[in-house]
């Protein structure tokens, strides 16, 4: 998978430009705040019709300007695909794959699919649990639909939950609804930790290998998935781990009363992170929390790979800062397989590149 060419109009500071791209590894280069993000943003925009990092869509379009246009020539599942999204002040944006018209980004991500790094990513390792079940979330639902779906009822049957338990004290009579509820939360919490476990398994093995090679050899990265403590074994049978939530459930029974609060379910996991055997969140430096983040996108793309047959495009942004030269050339010179596109600063060591293209950005302009 690789896009080959994009076209920016009025898209944040990009007024109108062109650009064609190496298959394999792309370096976008410039002084802080002429663009380079910009560029990347656009491609994943194109890709899951949402920017990484806006929150609007209105954001993106120029200054001034009333509309903005991504265009581009992709390259995926041996075909060639014209990508299209047009973002309008006040209108709903119009997106189209080879000239017809996409009703949901779902559209856009059937066929084109990136995987975006930036600096803020360290909150993967840093920040609490959720940013990271966001981030197993995101995996899952892009390539398991049964995952999707069990997800989507399973945050419903919470809510019902969370809403009995709330209000009851007021009502009693809700309380009639709670086993069917939780049964509901029992079924498809299974399917939902079932899913995760194997996710962080998998997860787990490329994340060490990325991490162990871009650290030298010296580190060495373990992920553990966290969930709820009766499950014995999270791989194990879907009927098994229900089972095992109906214990907790019934244990938890009371304190959830008490609490007002649905305590009991997969709602609370997490993936713990270690590096040298030590907590990645409580004890790792800047550079090994970027190393660790970068791994886990890394294994993300890995499994993507796997279970699709073709690579997303990666795109890095300012990635380099805060690493060291080893990790610096690892980045630079050893990720492999699929399209790869790189944001640096000027004083970035370029010239221990190896291969691909350099396009310069400065005020909007790619050259
Ligand atoms: N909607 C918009 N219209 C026009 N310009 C915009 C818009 N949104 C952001 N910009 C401009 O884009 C520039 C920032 O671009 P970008 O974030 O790509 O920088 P960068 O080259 O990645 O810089 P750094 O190295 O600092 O990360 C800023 O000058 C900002 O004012």
């Amino acid at each position: 998978m690789r896009i080959d060419e994009l076209t920016l109009e009025r898209f944040r500071n990009y007024a109108c430009e062109r650009a064609e791209f190496d298959p394999r590894c792309n370096v976008i280069y410039g002084e802080n705040a002429q663009g380079k993000t910009n560029l990347l943003e656009a491609i994943a925009y194109l890709s899951s019709g949402r920017s990484p990092r806006a929150r609007s869509d209105r954001e993106m379009i120029g200054f001034e300007e009333q509309d903005a246009r991504i265009g581009a020539r992709v390259f995926a599942r041996d075909r060639e695909f014209a990508m299209e999204v047009e973002l309008y002040r006040g209108r709903r944006r119009r997106m189209r794959v080879n000239q017809v018209a996409a009703k949901t980004a779902a559209e856009l991500s059937a066929v084109f699919n990136t995987v975006f790094f930036c600096p803020e990513d360290l909150y993967l390792i840093r920040d609490g649990a959720a940013a990271r079940r966001k981030f197993l979330d995101g995996c899952l639902c892009q390539l398991r639909p049964r995952y999707a779906a069990a997800l989507t009822s399973y945050h419903k049957v919470y809510e019902h939950k969370t809403r009995i338990l709330r209000d009851c004290g007021e009502k009693p009579s809700l309380l009639e609804a709670l086993p069917e509820f939780n049964e509901q939360m029992a079924v498809t919490g299974a399917v939902v930790i079932h899913y995760r476990a194997q996710l962080c398994q998998r997860l787990g093995e490329y994340a060490a290998a990325a991490h162990g090679e871009c650290s030298g050899g010296r580190e060495e990265l373990r992920l553990t998935y966290q969930t709820v403590s009766t499950v014995e074994d999270p791989l194990g049978s879907v009927g098994d781990i229900a089972e095992q939530l109906r214990s907790h459930q019934r244990s938890h029974e009371s304190a959830e009363r008490a609490a007002g609060l649905c305590l009991s379910g997969p709602h609370k996991d997490d993936i713990e992170v270690f590096i040298g055997g030590r907590s990645a969140r409580t004890y790792s430096s800047q550079g090994q929390t970027r190393t660790a983040a970068l791994a886990l996108k890394l294994a993300e793309r890995e499994i993507y790979q796997n279970v699709t047959g073709e690579y997303p495009v990666l795109l890095l942004d300012d990635v380099l800062s805060e690493l060291d030269e080893r990790r610096q050339e690892y980045v630079l010179n050893r990720i492999s397989g699929g399209q790869v596109f790189i944001t640096c600063c000027e004083d970035d060591r370029l010239e221990e590149l190896l291969g691909g293209r350099v396009f310069h950005v400065e005020r909007g302009i790619i050259r």
